[in-house]
């Protein structure tokens, strides 16, 4: 209420407007189907992307201790693990090569799309087990790289563009080969986007591969669980000259809107919850593409360890970190709940 600076107005009952109408927004989500249908995008089974790191060890199943709950994957016993949760209403994986043998790593990546490493033996494997399982991949060298970089690099450590990218391309157009639905580009490098359409199309693959575009990826701090998982720390120097600053919403938006340019057929943005301004502007400029974004390792382990904590629950930080995608714009999260989710769906 107003006042006009000297005449302190004091509200008596006698002040008391009758409600308005349009102020009553509660009987609009008293029930639970209610605060259900408050949600402009639903968190569903279709919605999650799983992703799961496959080792060269065929009978490896070992818990990451930084993950909880994740494991690395041998690719017999993965398959079993995938049916299960397939039974359960998982409909996507993304997968992550973990090569551990020692000669496993070069300055090209080449054991990135070995006809026998883990991803390609998974790929078929699961296309066999899981048919009606959407399979996509990780493409990006570090894995894979005695490095550990994205990219092969110069004498002075910085990243030859077109080599990298013909390289990158033809670990796509293997992937694709093999029977992977989606390849999901994440190294960063200009021009990677191009380079794998037009490898698709060469190889009569186009029409049958999603290509999703890490379109805007951040360099933070959030993926340490993860490079413990793959082994993929950079030997030397960090990421910084080819994934994004943090506060580099202009070059974002640049990314996106080349990646859509160059062909790609749905955009991602990651990490998820500290980026969604991100995810708002990539449903903006890919209006027309499917947005997804990757809630990545240090997000799950920060809310692990705040459950473990006592600060939050975990079921509910979960659902609501996954809503702020969605409000934000995004139709898919890539998200090591995944399994978690698909519990808890199934509980409503
Ligand atoms: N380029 C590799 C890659 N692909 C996905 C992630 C991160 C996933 C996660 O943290 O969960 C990374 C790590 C990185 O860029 O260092
Ligand atoms: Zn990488
Ligand atoms: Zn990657």
């Amino acid at each position: 209420m107003a006042t006009n600076g000297t005449k302190k107005h004091v509200a008596t009952y006698t002040d008391a407007q009758p409600t308005q109408i349009s102020s009553i927004l509660s009987g609009g989500y008293h029930h639970p189907l209610l605060r259900q249908w408050q949600n402009e995008r639903q968190l569903t089974k279709s919605s999650l992307i799983y992703p799961l790191f496959i080792t060269d060890n065929e009978d490896e199943e070992t818990p990451i201790d930084s993950l909880p709950g994740q494991k690395r994957w041998g690719v017999k016993k993965v398959v079993p693990y995938v049916e299960s949760l397939v039974a359960k209403g998982l409909k996507a994986v993304i997968l992550f090569g973990v090569p551990l043998a020692e000669d496993a790593k070069d300055p090209y990546a080449t054991s990135a799309d070995d006809p026998n490493g883990p991803v390609i033996l998974t790929i078929k494997a699961l296309r066999v087990a899981c048919p009606d399982l959407f399979i996509m991949t990780d493409v990006c060298m570090c894995e894979y790289t005695s490095h550990g970089h994205c990219g092969i690099l110069r004498e002075d450590g910085t990243i030859i563009r077109e080599e990298s990218v013909r390289r990158l391309a033809a670990i796509a157009v293997n992937y694709a080969k093999a029977g992977a639905h989606c390849v999901a580009p994440s190294d960063m490098v200009d021009g990677r986007i191009l380079a794998i359409k037009q490898g698709l199309l060469d190889a009569g693959l186009a029409h049958k591969c999603m290509l999703m575009s890490y379109s805007a990826k951040f360099s933070g701090n959030l993926y340490g669980p993860f490079r413990d998982a793959a082994g993929s720390a950079p030997s030397f120097g960090d990421r910084k000259c080819y994934q994004l600053p943090p506060g580099g919403r202009g070059l974002a938006r640049r990314a996106i809107a080349r990646d859509i340019e160059e062909g790609a057929d749905g955009i991602m943005v990651k990490p998820s919850t500290f980026y969604l301004d991100i995810i708002s502007d990539a449903k903006e400029l890919a209006r027309d593409l499917p947005i997804c974004t990757y809630q990545v390792s240090g997000e799950f382990a920060m809310l692990h360890a705040a459950a473990e904590k006592g600060v939050v629950d975990l079921k509910t930080i979960a659902y609501e970190a996954a809503y702020g995608c969605l409000r934000a714009g995004a139709t898919l999260i890539i998200t090591y709940f995944t399994p978690d989710f698909l519990d808890w769906l199934d509980e409503q």
